[in-house]
C-alpha cells in the first residue's frame, strides 16, 4: 500500500490515495499503521477517495480503528494532497465528510504547493440529541453544566462539529492531568458514542491554549474540530470573542464563528514523506 504521511499542527495521519489504492479493511489498517513502534506511527488513517457529490471524499479512522465523522486537521491535509498531487486544480474545493459537504479555500506558497487551508466547518450542533448525549431534554444544550469525575466537579460545554466534543476550561492547562481525566470523560456514560475532550486555558478574550484528549487516539498535539468546538464553547460561555487564536500543542489554528452561523478554521497542512507498507 502506498501512503503519504502528513500532519496539521502536529496531528499526524497516514494518508492513502484511494483514487489509486484500495484499502479493504481500514479499521485494521488504521491500528497497524498508527503504531509508533511497530507501524508507521500516526494518530490514525485517512482515506482520500472519489466522491459523487464533491471534489473529494475523506474517511478518517482513529489509531484504535474506530471511524470518526470528521477531522479538522485531516481535511486541510486532504485538500493539500488533492491540489499538490493533481486531483483538483481549483483553489476552492468541496469535500464530502461524515459531517456533510464542506467548502475549503487553499493558499499556496512560493513553491506553488498548498501551505494553509481555510475550511468552512459548517454550523455547530448543540443539542444533546445531536452530540449525542444521554439525558433530557434531548433538544437542550449543555453549556457550563457540572460533571463530577473522581471528586472533582468540571463545568462542561458540549458541541458537535460532526463529531462529539466536551470542552472544559481550566486554570493551568500545562499541569492539568489530561491522561487521568481524559479517558474517564471520553468513556463516560453521558456520551453513548464516546467523546473527544478539550482542556482549555483562557489567555485573553481572543487567545486560548488547548490540550486535546481524542476519542480513540489519546492525547494528540492538535485537533481541528476540537479547536472549532472551543471557539463555540468560549463564545457560548461569554469567555472569549467569536474570533480567536488557539495555541495547540503542535501549532496554532485561527477560528471564527461568523455571522452566517458557520465556523471557519484556518491552519497549516504539511506533507512529511511518502512510502510503501505491506498490509
Ligand atoms: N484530530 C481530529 C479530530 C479527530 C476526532 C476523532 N478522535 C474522533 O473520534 O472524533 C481533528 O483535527 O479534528
Amino acid at each position: 500500500m502506498k501512503f503519504t504521511k502528513m500532519h496539521g499542527a502536529g496531528n499526524d495521519y497516514v494518508y492513502v490515495n484511494c483514487f489509486e489504492e484500495q484499502v479493504d479493511d481500514p479499521e485494521q489498517v488504521a491500528i497497524k499503521v498508527s503504531n509508533r513502534n511497530f507501524g508507521i506511527g500516526s494518530d490514525g488513517l485517512i482515506l482520500i477517495m472519489p466522491s459523487d457529490k464533491a471534489d473529494v471524499r475523506m474517511r478518517m479512522f482513529n489509531s484504535d480503528g474506530s471511524e470518526s465523522e470528521m477531522c479538522g486537521n485531516g481535511i486541510r491535509c486532504v485538500a493539500k494532497y488533492a491540489y499538490d498531487h493533481g486531483i483538483v486544480s481549483n483553489k476552492e474545493i468541496t469535500a464530502e465528510t461524515g459531517a456533510g459537504i464542506l467548502t475549503l479555500q487553499l493558499f499556496t506558497g512560493s513553491t506553488g504547493t498548498v501551505e494553509r487551508v481555510r475550511v468552512n466547518m459548517g454550523k455547530p450542533r448543540l443539542t444533546k440529541a445531536e452530540i449525542p448525549m444521554a439525558g433530557t431534554p434531548a433538544d437542550g444544550r449543555t453549556v457550563g453544566q457540572p460533571l463530577n469525575i473522581l471528586h472533582t466537579t468540571f463545568a462542561i460545554t458540549c458541541v458537535s462539529m460532526g463529531n462529539p466534543h466536551c470542552v472544559i476550561f481550566v486554570d493551568d492547562v500545562e499541569n492539568f492531568q489530561v491522561e487521568k481525566y481524559g479517558p474517564l470523560i471520553e468513556n463516560h456514560e453521558l456520551f453513548p458514542r464516546r467523546t473527544n475532550v478539550e482542556f482549555v486555558q483562557i489567555i485573553s478574550r481572543t487567545e486560548v491554549r488547548q490540550r486535546t484528549w481524542e476519542r480513540g487516539a489519546g492525547e494528540t498535539l492538535a485537533c481541528g474540530t476540537g479547536a472549532s468546538a472551543v471557539c463555540i464553547a468560549g463564545a457560548l460561555n461569554g469567555l472569549t470573542e467569536k474570533k480567536i487564536l488557539n495555541h495547540l500543542s503542535g501549532g496554532d489554528l485561527e477560528l471564527e464563528w461568523a455571522d452566517d452561523g458557520c465556523l471557519y478554521m484556518t491552519g497549516p497542512a504539511t506533507e512529511v514523506f511518502s512510502g510503501e507498507i505491506a498490509i
